[in-house]
């Protein structure tokens, strides 16, 4: 079976990448980044250290890879039986052209077998948001074939792999936690026969998107943004200070209250599900810097991401949100001249205030009385 990945990064290299080699699949990474391309097509395999309590070392072997631009990937996909990503969701409109030519391709070959593709990023349905934008490049015929035999599912994926520290020889080495959890939508698949190790498929897949990214992604950029207030360089860091853990912690119950009530979760496996992300935050065998978990703040502070749509359902619900919003004042507060994002988050705030800039990053979601409580808590 032959899977394409594009995005030979963290989560490409060290999460999906890994699990479709395991699991016996030929994988080809797709990446722009053209001097990974050459390392993982020269190397073939690659090293993932996978630290926790039982640390180990272990080799993903028969990989190769080629550029994300260009003829080749084309053909591959049009004889593909899986696609996936981890590029970050704004890069997947960029992709989009390059999967429909490869799809426009496999049907002018007339092949017919099951392809389904899945995205594997920190969003909401991300495969759909994908789907979409590929269908904008199709023509209507190609289009309408596609849309019966091709698959696009929906997909949460949790494991955190900050890039690894670099090593002398070992370009390609690549360091993940020992959790991992991959769950996909399988009302979205197409002719899916396969048992991947790894994989898990469920019938109600925003239970746990919602669950992972207004939990884990919620408490870990409000750590970010914390730690960064006070000059602490990684999340470690961050979660060991006490007021820190406190804010965070009581965030993520603020936003579980919210899943709790949307979803029926058993409030007491939820709260063991939070202590056990505090204490994925505090793996001392992992060095995760706050610029990594607080890069793209406007992306975090968009109206369907881990800060705001948390709070908009303590609105919803008549349910406390104090924390969630000193989590929103400390993005606020983030700066760092490499992330194009936290430059322009400061330069909206100087130019309009925080009220006015929350109100336009937060797509005006957000009642005046919420957004004058965000201004209060950030005393800009
Ligand atoms: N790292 C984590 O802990 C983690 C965990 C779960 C989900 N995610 C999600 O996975 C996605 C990837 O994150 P990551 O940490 O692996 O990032 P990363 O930066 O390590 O990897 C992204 C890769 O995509 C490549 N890329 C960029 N533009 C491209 C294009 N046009 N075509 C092909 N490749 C392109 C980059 O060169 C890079 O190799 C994000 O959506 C992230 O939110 C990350
Ligand atoms: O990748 P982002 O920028 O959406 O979020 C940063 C981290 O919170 C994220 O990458 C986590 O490490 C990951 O979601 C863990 O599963």
């Amino acid at each position: 079976m032959r899977a394409i990945h594009f995005g030979a990064g963290n989560i490409g290299r060290g999460f999906i990448g890994k699990i479709l080699a395991d699991a016996g699949w030929s994988v080809t990474f797709a990446d722009v980044n053209e001097t990974l391309v050459g390392q993982i097509a020269r190397d073939g395999r690659y090293p993932v250290d996978i630290v926790g309590s039982g640390s180990r070392r272990e080799e993903v072997t028969g990989v190769t890879a080629v550029s994300s631009i260009g003829e080749e990937i084309v053909a591959r996909i049009a004889s593909a039986d899986l696609v996936t990503t981890a590029v970050g969701p704004a890069v997947l409109p960029k992709i989009a052209p390059t999967i429909a030519r490869g799809l426009e391709a496999r049907v002018a070959a007339g092949k017919h077998a099951p392809l389904n593709i899945i995205a594997c990023e920190n969003t909401i349905r991300g495969t759909t948001q994908l789907k979409d934008a590929i269908f904008g490049h199709l023509p209507a015929a190609v289009a309408a074939v596609v849309e019966i035999e091709v698959g696009f599912a929906d997909s949460a994926v949790d494991r955190i792999v900050p890039p690894a520290p670099p090593v002398e020889g070992e370009p390609l080495a690549v360091t993940v936690e020992e959790f991992s959890e991959w769950i996909v939508d399988r009302t979205q698949l197409k002719g899916w026969t396969h048992d991947i190790p790894g994989m898990e498929l469920t019938d109600d897949l925003m239970a746990f998107v919602e669950r992972k990214l207004f939990t884990l992604n919620t408490g870990h950029a409000i750590t970010a943004y914390l730690g960064f207030e006070k000059g602490l360089p990684t999340i470690r860091d961050a979660i060991e200070d006490e007021g820190i853990r406190a804010v965070v912690k009581a965030a993520m119950e603020e936003s579980g209250a919210v899943l709790i009530r949307r979803y029926g979760f058993d409030p007491a496996k939820h709260a063991a599900y939070i202590e056990k992300i505090l204490g994925r935050f505090a793996n001392p065998f992992i060095r995760d810097d706050v610029a990594r978990v607080g890069r793209e703040p406007l992306r975090k502070l968009g109206k369907g991401d881990r800060l705001i749509r948390p709070l908009l359902g303590t609105l919803e619900y008549g349910l406390p949100h104090e924390n969630l919003v000193k989590g929103i004042a400390a993005a606020l507060h983030y700066r760092n001249d490499g992330d194009p994002q936290a430059v322009e988050m400061q330069a909206a705030i100087t130019e309009v205030g925080v009220a006015a800039a929350v109100d336009r990053f937060s797509g005006n979601a957000l009642p005046a009385e919420v957004l004058a409580e965000i201004a209060a808590a950030a005393q800009i």
